[in-house]
């Protein structure tokens, strides 16, 4: 398990990371999310020692972190920084062998790579000649290929077409399938939603939420859709009851508590049929904005 304790990072007198701690547990994906400017980069880069923190520190199985662990971990950071006119097979090669792979070993898992990201075809062309979202598949090799201990991946889906995506996500499982710690960051949260297993949200340099999906959906208010004919205007007016939308018989709410769900129910049996009464999972991103506002 990768555990972050009390990150800090300030660059003058802002506070970019501010006393941050999470676990990225041994084969789980763990979704990193915030808006743009929350901390995410500046917290891999410290995890990674690409940045020094102000203040606290990053463990592996409760052992700091030491320049040699890290150089086995797969690191895919915001800036891409390949070589645009290297041959693609050579460079992998190259970078493999950085991660401490024999030439023929770093040859055969760039080769397998390539081919699972369909570029088997495209070993010899430079980097620079591929689009961009073939350059980023380059990228997730390089940053996958050494069979790494540890995943520290900054925005890896993005620029990905479906294709790709898939691709990365069935890497993802492979590797958290053999125990590897997999942090990834993202804002696309209906995909942070499928993959993940825990979430870390980060706003302002803080971490406001942490824990599984379902975790967070408990902290949010749960809502309730009640299609009651011929019409549910009527509960506009009953209290403890925060109306969200009606439309017709349709109904979205709010309870204060669960008595005034149980009221509810009865006023609408009372008053015509009910065809149903029931809680709202809300999408992550929903979640996500109630957590933020
Ligand atoms: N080298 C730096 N010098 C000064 N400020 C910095 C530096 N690096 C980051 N910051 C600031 O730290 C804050 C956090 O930035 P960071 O890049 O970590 O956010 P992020 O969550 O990754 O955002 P995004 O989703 O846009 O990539 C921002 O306000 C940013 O401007």
């Amino acid at each position: 398990m990768l555990q972050v304790r009390s990150l800090t990072r300030r660059f003058g007198d802002k506070t970019a990371v501010d006393d941050v701690t999470f676990d990225v547990p041994s084969g789980k994906m763990t979704g990193f999310v915030g808006a743009n400017g929350a901390g995410k980069t500046t917290t891999m880069r410290m995890i990674m020692g690409v940045l020094t923190p102000s203040a606290g520190e990053v463990l592996m199985d409760d052992v700091p972190l030491t320049a040699k662990m890290r150089s086995r971990f797969g690191y895919m950071p915001e800036e891409r920084g390949l070589y645009p006119k290297q041959p693609i097979l050579d460079q992998l090669v190259y970078l493999g062998q950085l991660h401490g792979m024999s030439q023929n070993d770093a040859r055969s898992s760039a080769r397998d790579m390539l081919e699972r990201f369909a570029l088997a075809d495209r070993t010899k062309d430079k980097l620079e000649s591929l689009s961009l979202g073939n350059q980023q598949r380059v990228q997730i090799i390089a940053s996958l290929m050494h069979r790494p201990t540890a995943l520290i991946l900054d925005e890896p889906f993005s620029g990905l077409d479906p294709v790709a995506v898939d691709s990365m996500v069935e890497l993802l499982r492979d590797y958290t399938a053999q125990g590897v710690p997999v942090l990834f960051s993202s804002h696309q949260l209906d995909l942070v939603d499928r993959l993940c297993d825990n979430l870390v949200v980060l706003q302002q340099g803080r971490m406001i939420a942490s824990g599984t999906g379902e975790d967070l959906r408990a902290r949010a208010a749960t809502r309730h859709r009640i299609i009651v004919h011929p019409d549910a205007g009527w509960i506009r007016e009953e209290t403890g009851v925060r109306v969200i939308d009606v439309a017709g018989p349709d109904a979205v709410v709010e309870f204060e508590d669960d008595a005034a769900g149980q009221r509810l129910l009865a006023a609408a049996l009372s008053r015509g049929t009910v065809e149903q009464f029931s809680p709202i999972r809300p999408s992550l991103s929903e979640i996500y904005r109630e957590v933020t506002a």
